[in-house]
C-alpha cells in the first residue's frame, strides 16, 4: 500500500530520516516507535507531503508521491494529531466537515456523514456537533480529531501520537474502542508512538527507530523475542517480561503445558487459545479464594487443560528457555 524507498530528510546538515525503506502492507497498523528526535514524526510528515523529501521516494497505492499535488494526495490521507489540532473558532460540525467540503461533498451528504461518525466515536450528534473545541474534554477533542480524519473514508490513515495528552484512565479506554472500531478495521494504519505498551497493544508490525533510522522493522514478537541488534534488547529491556506475556499465545504454550486434568475448582475462567498469557496471568492474579483456574478451550488438535498460574509459569519458562534468550 505505502512504499518507501531510500527515504532520507535533511534538515540544514541534520538527518532527521536517514534512508529508511519499508513497505507498509494494505489494512495493517504500523507502529513507528522510539525516543523523542528519532525522527518517527518526519517520517509520518513525509508520506503525506508535510514534509518534503530530500532524497528516496514514496508510494501510496501504486502512485509516487511526488507526482501527485499535495491537496490531491491528503484528500486520501486521513491525518490525526496529538491535541487533535481541532479549529479553535469551528464547531465540531464545522471541523469535521473540513475535508468532505475540500471534496465538494453536498450538504445533505455531509451532514449524515458528520453524524454517523461522531456517534461511532461515541459522542452523541445531538449533542455535540454544535459544541466549540473549548467545550470539549481532551478525550472528546481527540474523539473528534479521529472522526474528522475518517468521516470521508480514506484507505490510508496517519495518526501522531493521537493518545499522547490523555490521562492514562481515558487514554486506556479511547485505545481499548479504538482496537474493536470497525471504522479502521479496514484501513491502513501508520501511528507514530514514543510508548512501548501503546505500540504493542496496536501494531500489527512495529518500526523501532533510533536517529532516522530502522533499528527493527517486525511484529511485536518478533520484537520481543528475536531483538535484531543491542538498541532494540536495550529499549525493552525494562519491559521486556510482561511484553513477553503480551505477545504469547496460550495456545503456543500447549506443548509446554502439564495440566491437571481433574480439578474440582467451581472457579473456572474459560478461555480461548488466542488469549494471551497476560490476560490469563491477570485473570488469576485478581481473586486470592476460591484460587481461580483457567480453562483453556480443546482445539481439533489438542485436548482441553485445566491451567493454574504456575502451570502456565512454568510452560512460558520452557518456552522461553528453549528459545535460548
Ligand atoms: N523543521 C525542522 N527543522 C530542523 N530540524 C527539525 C525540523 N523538524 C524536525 N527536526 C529535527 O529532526 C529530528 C527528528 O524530529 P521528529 O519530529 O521527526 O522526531 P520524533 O521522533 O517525532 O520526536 P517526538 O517524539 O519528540 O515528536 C529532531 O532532532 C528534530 O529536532
Amino acid at each position: 500500500m505505502i512504499r518507501i524507498r531510500n527515504a532520507t530528510k535533511t534538515f540544514s546538515s541534520f538527518k532527521a530520516v536517514d534512508n529508511i525503506s519499508l513497505d507498509i502492507k494494505e489494512r495493517e497498523t504500523l507502529v513507528l516507535l522510539g525516543t523523542s528526535g528519532c525522527g518517527k514524526t518526519t517520517t509520518l510528515k513525509l508520506i503525506n507531503r508535510l514534509i518534503e523529501l530530500s532524497a528516496g521516494s514514496i508510494e501510496v497505492a501504486g502512485k509516487n508521491i511526488q507526482q501527485q499535488k499535495p491537496e490531491e494526495l491528503r484528500r486520501r490521507i486521513g491525518y490525526v494529531i496529538q491535541g487533535a489540532g481541532l479549529f479553535p473558532h469551528y464547531t465540531v460540525k464545522e471541523n469535521i466537515a473540513v475535508v468532505p467540503r475540500l471534496l465538494g461533498w453536498n450538504k445533505s451528504k455531509t451532514e449524515t456523514q458528520t453524524s454517523r461518525i461522531l456517534e461511532i466515536m461515541g459522542l452523541s450528534a445531538q449533542k455535540y456537533l454544535w459544541k466549540y473545541p473549548r467545550e470539549l474534554s481532551g478525550g472528546q477533542q481527540q474523539r473528534v480529531g479521529l472522526a474528522r480524519a475518517l468521516v470521508t473514508d480514506p484507505p490510508v490513515v496517519l495518526m501522531d501520537e493521537p493518545f499522547g495528552a490523555l490521562d492514562p484512565i481515558t487514554r486506556s479506554s479511547i485505545l481499548h474502542e479504538f482496537r474493536n472500531l470497525e471504522a479502521l478495521r479496514h484501513k491502513t494504519v501508520i501511528l507514530v508512538t514514543h510508548d512501548i505498551q501503546e505500540a504493542f497493544e496496536l501494531g500489527d508490525r512495529i518500526c523501532l527507530m533510533d536517529k532516522g533510522e530502522i533499528q527493527q522493522l517486525g511484529t511485536p514478537k518478533e520484537l520481543v523475542f528475536q531483538p535484531a541488534n543491542a538498541f532494540v534488547r536495550r529499549f525493552l529491556q525494562e519491559r521486556r517480561f510482561q511484553l513477553q506475556l503480551q505477545v504469547l499465545q496460550l495456545a503456543e504454550l500447549h506443548s509446554y503445558l502439564q495440566p491437571h486434568l481433574t480439578f474440582t475448582d467451581t472457579n473456572i475462567i474459560t478461555l480461548p487459545g488466542t488469549a494471551s498469557v497476560l490476560e490469563a496471568t491477570q485473570l488469576l492474579s485478581v481473586a486470592t479464594y476460591p484460587r481461580p483456574v483457567i480453562a483453556l478451550e480443546a482445539t481439533a488438535t489438542t485436548p482441553a487443560l485445566h491451567l493454574g498460574i504456575s502451570d502456565i509459569m512454568a510452560a512460558v519458562d520452557k518456552y522461553i528457555q528453549t528459545l535460548n534468550l
